[in-house]
């Protein structure tokens, strides 16, 4: 079977399973300690250490939820010395994802709202930090900032994830929600 063959299976007319079947990444609860969570899977743009369009982002538990020390470099650059915008929101979703190990549970992302603060400047060291604000059934309210090695805060983040279950991965037919 190649890339391209639809796979068959024991999945439902309508459900076709996805090629990232293999992959679903699982989320136990990790108590804060030192060692880099797992990523969500290899070629995650945001962390995956087998993609080298990635940003290969390393996180770790703390106290309060999840952090991670980051530089962004030439091949996320918008304006000259400047991370592109997209860059850093792909990082900051992508540090959201990691909260699912504080939450063991399966998420996506529903809304994500940046404010730019100031610009984040390539090749620069940055500590990334993100929360649970609130918990509200299947409904997380996530907090995130970007701040410099001056403890200055240059971005901060909101979102919105909901809790899915495994079958939200196994589907290609979902259809688009109206607010
Ligand atoms: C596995 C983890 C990897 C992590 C990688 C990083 C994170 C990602 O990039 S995830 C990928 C990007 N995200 C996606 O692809 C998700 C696409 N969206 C979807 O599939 C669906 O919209 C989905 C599953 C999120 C939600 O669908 P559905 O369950 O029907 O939600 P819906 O009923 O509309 O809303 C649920 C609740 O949220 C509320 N809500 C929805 N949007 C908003 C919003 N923008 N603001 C406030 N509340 C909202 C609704 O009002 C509703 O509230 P209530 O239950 O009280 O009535």
């Amino acid at each position: 079977m190649t890339e391209d063959t639809p796979r068959t299976g024991t999945h439902e007319p309508g459900s076709e399973p996805c090629e990232a079947e293999d992959s679903i990444p699982t989320f136990p609860v990790v108590a804060s300690g030192s060692a880099d969570l797992p990523p969500h899977h290899d070629h995650c743009l945001g962390c995956g250490p087998a993609n080298p369009h990635g940003h290969q982002l390393r996180v770790r538990r703390d106290a309060h939820g999840v952090h991670a020390h980051h530089r962004f470099d030439s091949r996320h650059v918008g304006a000259p010395t400047i991370a592109h915008g997209g860059a850093v929101a792909t990082v900051l979703d992508d540090l959201f994802g990691f909260l699912l190990y504080t939450v063991g549970e399966l998420a996506v992302t529903r809304h994500l709202a940046i404010d730019y603060l100031a610009p984040v400047l390539l090749d620069t060291p940055y500590t990334l930090r993100a929360h649970i604000h609130a918990r509200d059934g299947r409904k997380l309210h996530l907090r995130a900032t970007i701040e410099n090695d001056h403890a200055h805060v240059v971005t901060t983040a909101t979102a919105l994830f909901l809790i899915v279950d495994i079958d939200h991965f196994l589907t290609t037919t979902h259809q688009p929600h109206h607010r």
